[in-house]
């Protein structure tokens, strides 16, 4: 047995687990078993002197989940036959190696969320790229000569796991300075799991054919794709490693589709963080964009909106007419309500299809295509009810596959096992020769109960009985204190505390009967349920389309109520310059303060998010430069004009009166203070890069938030920086990317003068005494203080501290530059002198 384990551990990768079916228990032994006692809390046994430790093979899934989480891979080898014959050694063989990008199983997936493998390659031509969602098979390519166009929707995809060819991710890391694009590829790598494959498998002609192989197609030109697309080498290390992994060729890919980035508006990694767009910035779901526009019923529906909010489109129709089948869905509330409830009993058809396609099976998957078709014609009439609209080019896409529907219930019980070993899950009645199978093993338990009695009255025994156990099968009992009225034809088989056990050859005949009734039964039923597979398989590519378009309207569903429940109005979206947003609010802060949970509700109860206006164009007005006191809620403003704006771009509708976009390329922020200290890049210097990136890559079409650029040097370092940034910003003659730019250096409110672009806004607040009161309405013109200090005071601060701090502000605003220190008076008094140290530069502002 240890031959054969050392056989397969032998043709494994580097850095996986092996675990090794032994009866009802997955082994590891050797260094395996002493990584995964820590990793899972095992205890670990000895053996012949080597460590082993076990997981129970009912349990597996739970513990593999575990060690994947853990970044770790891990091959699975089976028993290739049935353990029953005593004495012969039984085959093993290798079934898969799952690994985090690769892994196929419910349990260790999130069903909310794709599940990416992604390879990359990068040359002189560009950075390329492939990913494959296995559990569904959405499978794409993509290059483009810029790996910054190419990152932002790769960290949106966020892949479970990275494939690169040996050595890359070291020339990366090691890259010249200056290749900024490389070093941020590095650092894209440096947060995942990623395996190298030797470089030959990215090689593009052997690649494509392993492509077209997978793929099974002649050429790739149905998928518009050229054979020298330079994607095709990561696409072909992809279906490699996949193949290797699943020990068998993937059978779930669907197509291949190219990805562009010119037809995608593109978020930047730092704008996905700032923005909290898929995850807050404290790391939870909760408080995201996502989350905020997730009101999907399925998790296929879940999953689409995560792809469009990562890759939105920039294809205008398309745009609209998502927003065109939420206007009819919000017109109908009944059909609204109806679908919902419909599309609530849908399951998860696109990973099922996935997990029967690359056989990992069992009767509860089938259950969930046979309840998810019950429910197609319903939806069918639902739909049926609302006028001829958008909404029917999806209905043609609904395939109800009548037979199929009709066929599974027949054949399928009401309750189904998770594994078909159990058996049970074909209904009595659908096929004749399995019911006489079963029908076999009923009679012969009938068979065994006349036997007890039989027994019991021809020895006299009362307390005689017939058991079974999985070691000894079928045998009679017979206590100590009646052992001599057993008769001369019982065989003794053994002995226990409490009497002894025995057969007879009446009873070793049937066991045989029944043994052979059982596994006869369950092979038919196999046998039935791998004929309803293949019928399922073959319908497979009008169930995928039915699922993606279950998805599609799940999402534009939910996009209704949310529009229902929010009072979203339909924004306009057109090819102008032009960004005007009436009465617009932040999509996740207004959720969050009706929120009686949410912990401002706690201190005041729900609150009213006040609305705001935004008027921008990049010919006219490009510029809105945004000052107000700190708390007033400047941050919140220029973040809602940018989050409105990407859900216009997806097609859902906006959090505002009316809105009317001229669509945007790439959203762009600058927000907050991170730093990145475990890379070595201090607050400023995050920022900084930040701030480089937007200068190198916005366009005409761009829109970009900008909250305190400058705020992480010194006072007049910052202020200058700035200053410089929005005179970049604004350097065309004719137009620039639309800009939002909150700050608190009140002295760039100045270039209003000389920027004819530029706009002045506030945030309002009200003086009441010494106090002030937030009325959070953006109004034209520039704010004259900050109020910072009545801000501190409301933080909190000591008023010792808030008093003389006025003292020093009052000194600093005059003439007089001097501030006396209050400090010992038993020290002599000192004076120091506070002047600015570039008076240039202060004569400039
Ligand atoms: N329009 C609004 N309606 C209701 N509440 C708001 C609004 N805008 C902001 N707020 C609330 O005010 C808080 C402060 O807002 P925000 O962080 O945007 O202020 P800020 O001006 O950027 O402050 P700072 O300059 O200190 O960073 C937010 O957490 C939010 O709860």
């Amino acid at each position: 047995m240890m031959e054969q384990y050392f056989e397969v551990k032998e043709n494994l990768p580097r850095d996986t687990l092996l675990l090794f079916r032994l009866g009802d228990f997955y082994e590891m032994f050797y260094e395996d078993a002493v990584m995964a006692s820590k990793l899972l809390g095992l205890t670990l046994t000895k053996r012949h002197d080597y460590p082993m430790a076990g997981i129970p093979y009912h349990a597996a899934n739970n513990y593999v989940g575990k060690l994947l989480a853990a970044g770790k891979k891990v091959a699975i080898c089976d028993q290739a036959e049935s353990g029953k014959i005593v004495g012969k050694l039984v085959r093993r063989q290798l079934t898969r190696i799952l690994t985090p990008g690769t892994t196929l199983d419910a349990a260790q997936l999130d069903a909310a969320r794709n599940h990416y493998l992604c390879a990359l390659a990068h040359d002189r031509r560009g950075l390329h790229a492939a990913w494959l969602d296995l559990t569904t098979g959405e499978f794409k390519v993509a290059t483009d000569p810029r790996p910054e166009n190419l990152l932002p929707v790769l960290t949106a995809l966020d892949p479970a796991e990275l494939i690169t060819a040996e050595g890359a991710l070291d020339a990366w890391k090691n890259a010249p300075h200056e290749q900024t694009a490389l070093h941020a590829l590095a650092n894209f790598c440096a947060t995942r799991l990623v395996s190298e494959l030797p470089a030959y498998q990215f090689e593009t002609a052997s690649a494509v054919r392993t492509v077209m192989t997978a793929l099974g197609v002649l050429n790739l030109e149905g998928f518009g794709l050229s054979v020298s697309h330079p994607g095709l080498g990561p696409a072909g290390a992809l279906v490699y490693y996949a193949t290797e992994n699943l020990c068998a060729k993937p059978e779930t890919l669907r197509g291949l589709q190219e990805y562009r980035s010119a037809a995608t508006l593109l978020l930047d990694p730092a704008t996905l963080r700032n923005l909290e767009i898929f995850a807050s910035i404290r790391g939870t779901r909760d408080g995201s964009l996502l989350t905020a526009l997730n009101r999907t019923a399925t998790a296929a529906g879940a999953r689409l909106l995560e792809r469009w909010l990562a890759a939105p489109t920039l294809d205008l129709p398309a745009i609209r007419r998502r927003q065109l089948i939420v206007g009819e869905l919000l017109a109908a509330p009944s059909v609204l309500s109806d679908l919902r409830d419909r599309l609530g009993a849908v399951r998860d058809i696109p990973r099922i299809l996935g997990r029967l396609q690359n056989r990992l099976r069992n009767p509860r998957e089938l259950g969930g295509i046979r309840d998810t078709l019950a429910q197609l014609p319903a939806v069918h009439e639902t739909l049926a009810a609302l006028p001829v609209s958008e909404i029917s080019s999806l209905k043609t896409q609904i395939h109800e596959l009548p037979s199929l529907r009709d066929h599974l219930p027949r054949a399928l019980g009401d309750e189904l096992p998770a594994d078909l070993q159990d058996g049970n899950y074909i209904r009595t009645g659908y096929d004749p020769e399995l019911d006489r199978l079963r029908s076999l093993t009923t009679d012969n338990k009938t068979w065994l109960s006349d036997l007890e009695r039989a027994e019991q009255e021809r020895t006299g025994i009362r307390s005689l009985k017939i058991r079974f156990t999985n070691n000894f099968g079928y045998y009679i009992e017979v206590t100590k204190a009646n052992l001599h009225l057993v008769p001369a034809d019982y065989i003794r088989r053994q002995t226990t505390v409490g009497g002894e056990r025995y057969v007879t050859e009446a009873l070793k005949q049937k066991e045989k009967e029944i043994f052979h009734a059982e596994e006869n039964a369950l092979a038919r039923e196999l046998a039935l349920f791998t004929d309803l597979v293949t019928a399922v398989l073959d319908e497979s590519l009008a169930l995928a389309q039915t699922a993606d378009t279950l998805a599609e309207l799940d999402v534009l569903a939910g996009w209704a109520r949310l529009a229902r429940d929010w009072d979203y109005s339909r924004p306009e979206l057109d090819d102008t310059d032009i960004l005007e947003i009436t009465e617009g609010r932040h999509p996740v802060v207004e959720q969050m303060l009706k929120d009686p949970s949410a912990p401002a509700a706690a201190v005041t109860g729900p609150q009213s998010f006040v609305p705001n206006d935004t008027a921008l164009s990049a010919s006219e007005a490009q510029i809105a430069l945004i000052t107000g006191p700190n708390m007033a809620g400047k941050s919140t403003y220029i973040r809602q004009v940018a989050l409105i704006t990407l859900m216009a771009q997806i097609g859902c509708w906006v959090p505002a009166k009316s809105c009317r976009i001229g669509l945007v390329d790439r959203i762009f922020s600058r927000v907050g203070a991170s730093d990145d200290l475990a890379r070595g890049n201090s607050t400023f210097m995050v920022e900084m890069n930040e701030t480089a990136n937007i200068l190198n890559n916005a366009t005409d079409r761009s829109l970009i938030i900008l909250d305190e650029i400058g705020r992480g040097t010194s006072t007049y370092d910052g202020l200058s920086i700035a200053w410089a940034v929005v005179e970049h910003l604004h350097r065309d003659e004719t137009c620039g990317p639309r800009t939002l730019f909150a700050t608190h250096y009140q002295e760039l409110t100045q270039l209003e003068k000389h920027l004819p672009r530029l706009r002045n806004y506030s945030v309002a607040v009200k003086e009441w005494n010494d106090d002030i009161v937030f009325v959070r309405r953006v109004v034209p013109g520039a704010a004259d203080r900050s109020y910072g200090i009545q801000v501190a005071r409301l933080a909190g601060l000591p008023l010792t501290v808030i008093d003389r701090a006025k003292t020093i502000l009052t000194k600093l605003e005059s003439d007089d530059t001097t501030v006396e220190l209050t400090t010992p008076k038993a020290r002599p008094r000192k004076k120091i002198t506070v002047k600015p140290d570039d008076a240039a530069q202060m004569n400039f502002l």
